[in-house]
């Protein structure tokens, strides 16, 4: 089988200055994995890198990047392999739209639903499945700018669940939630991850990886700083690299903390 995603000495610049420099990693189909790393150590530009909004800066074979062993997709074919769900998405798609136009507007790569979107039964019955398993399928009628944080969140992830994929891209997906919206999103991640859909979480706040991750891939000024179990990349010596500050860290139930 095709590992899900490679990158192979990955260099992107943005503006002039390298942002990701000679990054190598791969992930296979079901290995759920943190990506982390502080503020300005390129997350936001591997992911745009994969969306194709930021490319490398060298051709193959120098440099590579396969999903799903190819180099090259189309976005539309894209999003039934791999969503990618994104605080601009997020926001981008709080609109006067119900939670049920959301989720089919994902099989047209739209915001909410226009006249010339042919909506068939069989969307109709996707869109409501993926709203019933994020628990907000009680709120299909409503629109997005009346639900709390966490349910247009859930919203989203309906929109990006629609097709099917193999793995989800979470980029910072509890950001700037409350305890219990928090909650209600890493139980959502869990579901997924419990579900047969990779997860991919994207972050630099350690709460937000559910115990069904096991791997931990570090970045740090661009440049992979480690790759390697859960255990190893959450220790307090390697966390303190990584952030440039003394940090302790706790655990319990599965769920990591550090101040
Ligand atoms: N639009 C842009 N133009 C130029 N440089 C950029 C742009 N966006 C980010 N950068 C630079 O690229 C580097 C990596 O930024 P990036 O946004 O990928 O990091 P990040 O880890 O996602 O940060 P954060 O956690 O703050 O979102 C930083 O040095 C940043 O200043």
């Amino acid at each position: 089988m095709p590992k899900l995603i490679e990158f192979e000495n990955v260099t992107i610049h943005r503006e002039g200055y390298p942002a990701l420099r000679e990054v190598t990693f791969s992930i296979e189909t079901g290995e759920h994995t943190a990506i982390l790393g502080p503020n300005g150590s390129g997350k936001s530009t591997l992911i745009k890198a994969i969306t194709r909004e930021c490319y490398p800066r060298y051709a193959p074979p120098v440099c590579r990047l396969r999903i799903w062993g190819k180099e090259v997709w189309h976005l539309f074919e894209l999003r039934s392999l791999l969503g990618i769900v994104t605080n601009d998405l997020v926001e981008t798609c709080v609109k006067p739209y119900s939670a049920m136009e959301t989720a089919l507007s994902g099989f047209f790569g739209s915001i909410g639903i226009w006249p010339n979107h042919e909506v068939t039964p069989r969307m109709e019955e996707e869109a409501r499945k993926a709203l019933a398993f994020f628990d907000i399928e009680h709120l299909a009628e409503r629109k997005l700018t009346e639900m709390s944080s966490g349910e247009q969140r859930r919203a989203v992830f309906a929109r990006a669940l629609v097709h099917g994929p193999k793995a989800l891209i979470l980029d910072e997906p509890t950001n700037s939630l409350d305890v219990r919206a928090q909650r209600e999103v890493r139980d959502s991640m869990r579901k997924l991850a419990e579900g047969g859909v990779t997860v991919i979480l994207v972050t630099h706040h350690l709460p937000d990886i559910i115990p069904e991750i096991g791997r931990v891939i570090t970045l740090r000024e661009g440049r992979m700083h480690s790759d390697g179990s859960k255990e190893q990349g959450l220790r307090a010596d390697s966390l303190s690299a990584l952030f440039g500050v003394d940090v302790k860290v706790g655990s319990e139930d599965g769920y990591y903390h550090m101040w």
